[in-house]
């Protein structure tokens, strides 16, 4: 394979990236040997299919004769407010491998070449400690928190360790021994700050190859955050299908378009590996006009815009392609016993109701059997938990524009008081229309003492959770059939403890509790990854996968 002459491996090195800093220097190792690089990924949530847009890179890398390293970075994935908590990083770092390995096999990629590192076995040691405080004296807190701005999950009182994880990303660099290291745009800023520093503590700055990001298959820009453009590498041709049904895709709109994005990003990069040419085909009836087959992603998006091609014709043929992908993949998990089990230690709370029979009965989660040890000391002690908390199913009754605050509304809600409903102020008017409010099945917190907004007092809170930006907000949701007045429930913690308690505002219960909820990749609503709970299953919120939640 390292036939290719160093323009050769250059050109497809660098191809489908979306900006390359450092093509001379990349230029000028490869006039003189192979260039070494590598890829880090936090070993955090489930990876999805937008992770095929890195596979075919790596295929690419391997395929022009790179010494290419996948940093299995799971210092990384803790420090990121403890995404992944110290009990399971060591099992989804055992996932990500697996299940990076059965993606590059399943795209056809030898992986005999391709070297597994896992951070912390070389983070911890005392030299990439001392080069972390040298890096510390170096950068200031304002840069650090603005390099990892994009990466790093941005959180209302932010964890100190989120502060250390971009000065530790560019250091790998130079731990790792490479000339460049790979990543998404989304990475831009640590590692323009990796070039930066790098040099400051007498280390040679590297090169960076950036990926564009896939948008997700909803088609809109904030359609990261939504659920049903994700696709689990382990969905079932049915999930699979039905996603993809789900997804926007207007007749002839080519510009907010998830489906094609994804055929764009991912489908013909991964068809065009190794010198072939890739197909995308569309099977359709004769008398619809009979198969079409595909060479060139642009002549597939002006058929489009030019309906030609129905979204359903192109569903059909985006879901066979991606089941073909995945199929290897699924196979390989589901003839490996162990590897089944990996999945159900590594992310035990899945809420998915098929896969919680396989689940032996919780082990690792967060708080463990014993959680209310992790708020009381000692016995009579109030433990400052999620227990402490009155978060009932309620609706919304009626609401109105607050008079003196055009950014409130001012609801009546029904929370299963034997007094009749509460009247609270919400301040939702920049985010919801009022019409979306009337009758809506809704979360609130009632025990929070009432407060007066613009001369208005507020009996309770309605919860909703917001992007890392704040852009986004979108209610939390009961499940269909969840009595109003019911309390939620978060198993392994006692809610005896609420007893009519109305919280005193100055110790801001509320408020501690709240920087550990959290969305999953379900959009369950969760509490230190335990689920909200109702009788009738768990809170939901309509797309978003992460984000905070008041
Ligand atoms: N920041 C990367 C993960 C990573 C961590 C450490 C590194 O050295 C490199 C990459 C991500 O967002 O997935």
């Amino acid at each position: 394979m390292s036939q290719l002459n160093p323009d050769e491996k250059f050109t497809l090195i660098t191809r489908n990236l979306q900006e390359v800093l450092g093509e001379d220097e990349i230029k000028k190792v490869l006039a003189e040997r192979d260039l070494k690089l590598y890829w880090g990924t936090a070993p955090t949530g489930k990876p999805h299919i937008g992770y095929f847009v890195p596979m075919s890179k790596i295929a690419d890398f391997l395929a022009a004769g790179c010494q290419v390293t996948i940093l299995l970075a799971d210092i990384h994935a803790f420090l990121d407010n403890m995404k992944a908590p110290l009990e399971l990083v060591n099992h989804r770092t055992k996932y990500y491998e697996a299940i990076i390995k059965a993606m590059l096999t399943s795209i056809g990629t030898p992986i005999d070449k391709l070297k597994f590192v896992v951070g912390s076995n070389y983070q911890l040691s005392a030299a990439y400690s001392m080069d972390n405080f040298r890096l510390c004296a170096c950068i200031t807190e304002h840069d650090a928190k603005k390099a990892g701005a994009e990466v790093v999950k941005q959180v209302e009182s932010p964890l100190l360790s989120g502060l250390l994880y971009p000065g530790m990303q560019a250091l790998d660099e130079h731990f790792l021994e490479v000339d460049a290291q790979f990543g998404g745009v989304d990475q831009r800023k640590i590692f323009v700050m990796a070039e930066k520093y790098l040099p400051q503590l007498g280390y040679k700055k590297r090169a960076h190859l950036m990926n564009p990001m896939v948008p997700g298959l909803a088609g809109s820009k904030m359609s990261s955050s939504d659920p049903d453009s994700k696709i689990d590498l382990l969905d079932d041709p049915k999930a699979v299908e039905r996603k993809l049904k789900k997804a926007f895709c207007e007749e002839g709109n080519v510009t907010d378009n998830g489906i094609l994005s994804f055929i764009k990003a991912v489908l013909f990069p991964l068809g065009s590996l190794y010198g072939k040419q890739p197909e995308f085909t569309i099977r359709r009836l004769e008398k619809f006009g009979g198969d079409i087959r595909y060479t060139d992603y642009h002549a597939l998006e002006a058929d489009f815009r030019d309906k030609k091609v129905h979204p359903g014709d192109l569903k059909a043929g985006a879901t066979a392609a991606l089941n073909a992908l995945l199929a290897p993949i699924r196979e390989t998990f589901n003839k490996d016993s162990e590897l089944l089990k990996l999945i159900e230690t590594a992310y035990p709370q899945v809420s998915d109701k098929v896969k919680q029979k396989v689940v032996p009965k919780k082990e690792a989660v967060v708080p463990a059997a014993g959680a209310t040890a992790t708020g009381s000391k000692k016995g009579s002690e109030k433990p400052e938990d999620v227990s402490r908390l009155d978060i009932r199913v309620a609706q919304i009754i009626s609401a109105r524009s607050h008079p003196n605050n055009p950014k409130s509304y001012i609801e009546e809600i029904e929370v299963g008081d034997a007094t009749g409903p509460r009247t609270v102020v919400s301040g939702l008017a920049d985010y919801i229309p009022l019409a979306d409010l009337q009758g809506r099945r809704i979360l609130t917190v009632c025990n929070l003492k009432p407060a007066k907004f613009q001369g208005v007092e507020s009996h309770a809170m309605v919860l909703a959770a917001s992007d890392a930006e704040g852009k986004v907000i979108e209610l939390l949701e009961p499940p269909e059939g969840a009595e109003i007045g019911e309390a939620v429930t978060w198993e392994g913690y006692e809610t005896a403890l609420r007893g009519g308690e109305v919280l005193n505002p100055k110790q801001n219960m509320f408020g501690k509790v709240a920087v550990e909820f959290g969305l999953t990749m379900e959009r369950v609503a969760h509490y230190k990854g335990v689920p909200f709970m109702t009788s009738k299953g768990p809170v939901t919120v309509k797309s978003l996968t992460e984000g905070n939640i008041r």
